[in-house]
């Protein structure tokens, strides 16, 4: 019997790992993550029902292939940051007003008859963006009333100015034989676009990029110091440790290379950003206090990105360390160790003491050397920025993390939206270098201005372009800027199952209690519209968070609420991010919602729309009319006919209707920001100080 894990066997039959694992989870085939074994017998039962899929795919691309023969278009990116899946991403117009035609100079005729003469019936013939009926005439060497009579009599009346569109082009080009293909314009601002796909003949070993998560003290900090001490200078004597956002030690005379700030925020606003620079997640958890919250969010963070998680039980030296307990615990989030039948590593160590470590850097490798982590040192580098900032001696910073190719004193570089030329390079021990491989941390001065952390960064061959390029970026923020991020929403979601971009809805959960968060992801997983279903990224009790839009962003969620709402910084992260929040009271509405959504029912016409907040600052009894709230407007304002809900740390205590809104004694319509009312609940009391009352309007909205 021979056996692959679930990577290998997604790579063998082109599809990724997370598509192997639904898979093998809807067969109730034993699988955790794609690490997971895969024997002979699930392979079979695999196959078969991944078969009419496979077919059917392959007659879509034949399709495709015939109306376009790019073989880079067809190959989407698995993994952006692995260099060797560094496909060039390629934009498809087929916008026919946004193309620019290139007239062809007005020839003389007479030139224009030899031209006509010499010129061969083409067997291709190739176009970008749209063309017209003349222009496709010229292409065929075929006179233009000759194609104009058979789009006539293919029904399409058009004259020879005329846009063609896909299909027409394609008709006519069958009806002479030839074949046709449709260029791709480049996006000449998108850098991935000058990052050239390796010859897999060139990529080498390179070391793995680990990031350190877990829950608050569980000893993140710890772990990175000791491993840094007992390493980094072992192999460089002398070497001063700077801080530059990662570092690289050696173990069994390789590298690893681990980033400096710990937890799973900063990996995720990586992420969000498009940048996944990471290759193994280390997830700790002290053995005295077990899985926390933040260690779940760490896990699903962890999974969300299809990173391989080693557990570093921590605090082993500590009384009352239970590691079996850890173990226990984990396996409620699919995290089995070996020796329960399971394929996590688990390492057991005490960071403060310096023991295990080096058992956890020995496993790293073994992580590393399965996931064939590899690069091409012999080309020019790109990757991405770690941190930066503005030096007062040196002007711009910038940690950068070579993900592919060597980076060297003097390379012209385009940075996020910034460029300039390497002036000078200090590693993670202070030296000046002039050269970097594959999986280095450096620090480089020579930027014109700060980039952000999670930009990628493309070296070019000659100045003038990477200063072109550069600004060319600058022009296309300006513009974003001014202009709106794509949004993961609902209203858009049917479209997107529609065209088959979307396979799962990745969903995050919050809820009020536990119960809730488990009833309502129960519900959300059972629905299946035809094969489309919810996929549950994360939940969690309490208010929605910052960390949950950026997870969210980062894994193009939607998040949903359950008698919960966001906090001030989770509601700025969403509207920068553009992250779609839904609300709920109800569960069989949060569920119809989201079916409706799918099967592109949601009635679009009215949105709920928050127009204030009011905090409760006093309380007055009155027997005769009940619980006045005492309240001040903080935010927006509040009307007299507006919904209300009452919120108390985070979680919706209540909702209903306003009965009094008032001015000192007088009744009134509305309430602005920053004054004082008195406000009484329609049939309700249990207002306490300290309480918010949110209010909100049924807007209809534009179609
Ligand atoms: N006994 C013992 N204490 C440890 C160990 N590792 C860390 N600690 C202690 O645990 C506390 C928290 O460690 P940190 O490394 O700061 O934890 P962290 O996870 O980085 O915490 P945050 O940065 O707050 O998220 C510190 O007091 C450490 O000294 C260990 O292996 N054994």
């Amino acid at each position: 019997m021979t056996k692959i894990r679930v990577y290998e066997y997604a790579k063998e039959i082109n599809k990724t790992s997370k598509e192997v694992i639904t898979k093998l989870k809807e067969l109730n085939l034993p699988v955790s993550n794609h690490m997971s074994t895969i024997t002979d017998e699930m392979k079979e039962k695999l196959e078969q029902s991944f078969k009419p899929k496979v077919e059917e795919k392959a007659t879509k691309q034949e399709k495709s292939e015939k109306s376009n023969h790019n073989p880079q278009q067809q190959s989407k990116q698995n993994k952006p940051n692995k260099p060797n899946d560094n496909k060039k991403k390629q934009s498809k117009n087929h916008n026919k007003h946004q193309n620019k035609h290139h007239n062809k100079p007005n020839q003389p005729k007479k030139e224009q008859a030899k031209v006509k003469e010499e010129k061969q019936e083409p067997n291709k013939i190739t176009y970008s963006g749209s063309i017209t009926v003349a222009e496709l005439a010229e292409k065929l060497s075929k006179p233009t009333n000759e194609i104009i009579k058979k789009l006539l009599l293919l029904g399409v009346m058009a004259n020879k100015n005329q846009d063609l569109d896909e299909d027409a082009i394609e008709l006519i080009c069958g009806e002479y034989g030839v074949e046709v293909e449709q260029e791709v314009e480049i996006d000449q601002t998108d850098l991935l676009t000058y990052i050239e796909e390796d010859d897999p003949s060139n990529l080498m070993e390179r070391p793995p990029v680990v990031t350190i998560m877990g829950h608050v003290d569980h000893g993140k900090t710890t772990l990175l110091d000791s491993i840094r001490n007992t390493k980094v200078t072992e192999g460089e004597a002398g070497g001063i440790t700077q801080h530059i956002g990662a570092y690289q030690v050696e173990a069994n005379e390789k590298k690893i290379t681990f980033l400096d700030t710990p937890g799973h925020a900063a990996f995720t606003s990586m992420r969000s950003r498009g940048a996944e620079v990471t290759d193994i997640a280390i997830l700790v958890v002290a053995a005295d206090d077990g899985v926390m919250p933040q260690t779940v969010e760490a896990i699903n963070h962890a999974k969300a990105a299809e990173v391989p998680i080693i557990v570093a039980v921590n605090k082993i030296d500590k009384e009352g360390a239970n590691p079996d307990r850890v173990m226990q615990e984990l396996t409620e989030h699919e995290l089995i160790p070996e020796d329960w039948g399971g394929d996590t590593i688990f390492v057991q160590l005490s960071a403060i003491k310096g023991e295990g470590i080096d058992d956890l850097l020995e496993m790293i490798l073994l992580i590393a050397e399965v996931e064939e982590l590899k690069a091409n040192p012999n080309r020019l580098a790109d990757g991405t920025v770690i941190e930066a900032q503005l030096d007062k001696g040196r002007g711009s910073v910038a940690s950068l993390l070579v993900q592919n190719g060597t980076l060297k004193v003097g390379d012209p570089i385009v940075v996020g939206t910034t460029f300039g030329r390497v002036r000078a390079m200090v590693n993670d021990l202070g030296k000046r270098v002039k050269s970097v491989g594959p999986s280095t941390p450096i620090e480089i001065t020579g930027l014109n201005d700060v980039p952000l952390a999670g930009d990628r960064f493309v070296v070019f061959k000659d100045e003038k372009k990477a200063r072109q390029i550069g600004e060319l970026r600058q022009q296309k923020q300006i513009e974003e800027k001014r202009g709106d991020k794509a949004r993961v929403s609902l209203d858009d979601l049917f479209e997107k199952i529609k065209q088959g971009e979307i396979k799962d809805i990745n969903v995050i959960l919050k809820a009020d209690v536990q119960g809730s968060v488990e009833a309502l992801a129960a519900s959300l997983k059972k629905i299946d519209v035809e094969g489309v279903k919810v996929n549950i990224i994360h939940t969690g009790v309490g208010a929605i968070k910052e960390s949950d839009i950026i997870l969210a962003s980062a894994s193009n969620a939607i998040v949903i609420g359950f008698n919960v709402r966001p906090d001030t910084n989770a509601k700025k992260a969403a509207e920068s991010e553009n992250v779609e929040i839904r609300l709920h009271r109800v569960i069989y509405k949060a569920i119809e919602e989201v079916e409706a959504a799918m099967k592109g029912m949601l009635d679009p016409e009215y949105e709920e729309k928050v127009i204030g907040q009011v905090e409760v600052r006093e309380i007055f009894k009155v027997s005769r009319i009940g619980t006045i709230a005492g309240g001040y407007v903080t935010d927006g304002k509040i009307t007299r006919d507006s919904g209300v809900r009452l919120i108390r740390d985070g979680v919706v205590i209540y909702e209903g209707e306003i009965d009094t809104l008032k001015r000192f004694k007088d009744d009134v319509k509305e309430v602005a920001q920053n004054y004082e009312c008195g406000i009484t609940i329609k049939n309700y009391n249990d207002i306490k100080e300290g309480d918010v009352i949110e209010a909100y309007v049924m807007e209809e909205i534009e179609v």
